[in-house]
């Protein structure tokens, strides 16, 4: 039996693969003013070359200046001699030299941190550092479904003044525990709950530290642009602005270990792509230069480290043919997106008669949804947050999905817009009712038969594909029970509900902060999120996906899942037999398995003879507790 689910997934593991580009990307970030923008591809910018052009002046080539440094020591100009005339009449900028206010700000986090770590070497296993990462982003996420309304800032800001970032009073110069190369972030500030990147200002692509008395580089955050897909071996970086080139000056004189984030642009994302942050590792500034009044840097990455997730991609082969494939769309042309099945692991075959691949749940005519024309909305072209659209309105007056089609409401029922709804096919809430939108596939697993990732990555909150099959009742269950692999009980679950109510006690908890907590542990009396549809346990039905189905039947059980199940109603109105809608919990990134929790109850999982069935649990988490039932 698999039934429901909730919460977040593993974090990538990215696998090692061969470096597949040795030719380094070259970039340059320009963090003048407030924008990143990009320069040029070669290691000068072109802004540089135009402008030598311009005044005839001879360009000192960098790649040169680096050479003779080789024979000579570079002479890396002392910041103090560039006196920056141009301070005054500079606009306000986040990136300016310090002013007093950034003096504060420096001063404050002088008090504020408690502890340097380099590379963090006395951290506890990265496994416990890793789940407290993945927990607290989990909570981000579901604070930010809870409470739409605030922003990411806000939700973390939220999270900082109760005390919950994870790393905060400490700085790390070198790895996050916890943190490894080619997770992915959605939103900037998740980069600052867990310390990888801890200026919470947007503006701020460096992050430093004081060491020895010199202010350090710890962090970079480099506008990749549309580089999805590319390797970063080496990141260029332009600045005009004193300060950020001190921070880099020293760190090349100091050789310290600078974590670089890049942000990448998912065209396949949403309806109009999306960036997101991807963390690819430790460099080094290993070369550095100026031209007038702009500085150069080039930071190198630390040969070693894991590759990142988009070259692991390239590995497997994005496009042609794949290792290990042996069938191309096991959906047969019945899903937007082919759906390919993998097995680089063993002999075993899937094939396209192993079961009947549907995209539509399958009701018996005991339970055939009944129509409810009166129950579209009347709105013209898309739908709204507003009292006139019913839809809306039954979704508590908001639509439940944002821009990006990612979930901003949580648990209970989503009201969809549906066929008998007056909008346009383009509402904005009609969402999981379009189908798979990634590129999933089917892969053999070690030691879980076939499991299913995607070969995009995934933002939090996007809809993954729901679990199809056909609705069974209890006494059917029962006569099923020898070949019970594929059975979905609807309904006798909360989805993602401990992230939820943990979410929204950081809001409501103003007072009493510490009691409630301790009544959390106990399992106290904190308020629970009731569906409001009454499918909380509304009993008896159950999805079957052993002979029909689609790819959700094929996504394995973990401890630790990134997916969760929503219930959606869009159709037809019957809250006892919702669809169930599976969305990610957090950033997932390409070629990371997706999984959700099957809640089962241990020692009640019986066999046709009424015997207790064990199976353990291969997820792999680090709070597995060894069975899966
Ligand atoms: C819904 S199916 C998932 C797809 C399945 N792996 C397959 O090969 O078709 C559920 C079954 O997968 C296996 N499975 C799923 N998650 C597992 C886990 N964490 N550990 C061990 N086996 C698991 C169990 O045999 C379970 O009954």
């Amino acid at each position: 039996m698999a039934p429901s689910s909730s919460r977040r997934g593993p974090k990538p593991k990215p696998n090692a693969a061969e470096p597949s580009h040795q030719e380094s990307t070259k970039r340059v970030l320009s963090s003048k003013n407030v924008t990143t923008k990009k320069i040029a591809r070669t290691p000068l910018p072109l802004s540089r070359t135009t402008e030598r052009e311009k005044t005839k002046q001879p360009l000192k080539n960098f790649k040169n200046s680096h050479n003779e440094s080789n024979k000579k020591k570079t002479h890396i100009p002392p910041i103090s001699e560039y006196e920056e005339k141009r301070t005054k009449q500079r606009r306000f900028d986040y990136n300016a030299t310090p002013s007093s206010s950034n003096r504060n700000d420096e001063r404050k986090k002088k008090n504020e941190i408690t502890t340097v770590y380099e590379n963090a070497a006395s951290f506890p296993s990265n496994d416990v550092a890793r789940e407290k990462v993945r927990k607290l982003l989990k909570l981000f996420h579901g604070m930010r479904r809870l409470f739409s309304i605030l922003s990411p800032f806000e939700t973390a800001k939220t999270l900082k003044d109760r005390g919950k970032f994870l790393n905060d009073r400490k700085v790390f110069i070198g790895k996050v525990p916890g943190v490894e190369v080619g997770d992915v972030f959605q939103y900037w500030n998740e980069l600052n709950i867990i310390g990888l990147h801890r200026e919470m200002k947007y503006e701020k692509y460096i992050d430093h530290v004081i060491r020895d008395r010199k202010r350090i580089a710890t962090s970079v955050v480099y506008d990749g642009l549309d580089d999805d897909g590319l390797e970063h071996n080496e990141v260029y970086i332009s600045t005009e602005l004193r300060e950020n080139a001190e921070l880099l000056v020293n760190s090349f004189n100091v050789k310290n270990d600078i974590r670089v984030i890049i942000k990448c642009f998912l065209k396949n994302s949403g309806r109009c792509g999306m960036d997101v942050y991807c963390y690819y590792g430790l460099y080094k500034v290993k070369r550095c230069g100026r031209e007038r009044m702009v500085y150069t840097f080039c930071l190198v990455r630390n040969s070693g480290q894991e590759e990142v997730a988009w070259n692991v991609l390239m590995k497997y082969g994005i496009d042609g043919i794949r290792k290990g494939l042996i069938v191309e769309d096991i959906s047969r042309q019945r899903e937007a997106v082919p759906i390919c099945v993998i097995n680089t692991v063993d002999k075993e075959r899937l094939t396209v008669e192993s079961f009947v691949y549907k995209t539509k749940m399958i009701y018996p005519n005991w339970c055939k949804p009944i129509p409810v024309p009166h129950l579209g909305c009347d709105c013209e072209g898309k739908c709204g947050d507003s009292a006139k659209c019913l839809c809306a309105v039954r979704n508590g007056g908001k639509i439940p999905y944002n821009k990006n089609n990612v979930i901003v409401a949580s648990g209970g029922v989503i009201h969809e817009c549906g066929p008998y709804c007056k909008c346009s096919a383009d509402c904005p809430n009609r969402v999981s009712q379009k189908g798979i939108k990634f590129n999933l596939e089917i892969f053999r697993t070690e030691r879980k038969g076939w499991g299913v990732r995607s070969r995009d990555t995934i933002p939090a909150g996007s809809f993954i594909c729901e679990y199809i099959g056909e609705v069974i009742e209890d006494d059917e269950v029962d006569k099923r029970v020898d070949n019970d692999e594929y059975l979905f009980s609807i309904g006798d679950y909360h989805m993602d509900d401990s992230v939820l109510k943990e979410a929204s006690n950081m809001i409501n908890d103003d007072e009493d902060e510490d009691e409630d907590e301790d009544e959390d542990e106990d399992g106290g009396d904190e308020e629970v999120l009731v569906d409001e549809s009454g499918n909380e346990n509304n009993g008896g039905f159950t999805i079957d996906a052993a002979y029909y189905g689609n790819v959700a039947r094929f996504i394995n059980h973990s401890c630790s899942p990134n997916l969760f199940g929503q219930n959606v109603l869009y159709d037809h109105d019957d809250g006892r037999i919702p669809h169930i809608m599976l969305f990610s919990a957090e950033t997932i990134p390409k070629m990371t398995e997706l999984t959700y929790h099957y809640h089962y109850k241990i020692g009640l999982v019986l066999d046709g003879n009424g015997n207790v069935k064990t199976k353990n649990c291969y997820c792999g988490a680090f709070e597995c507790g060894g069975r899966l039932y």
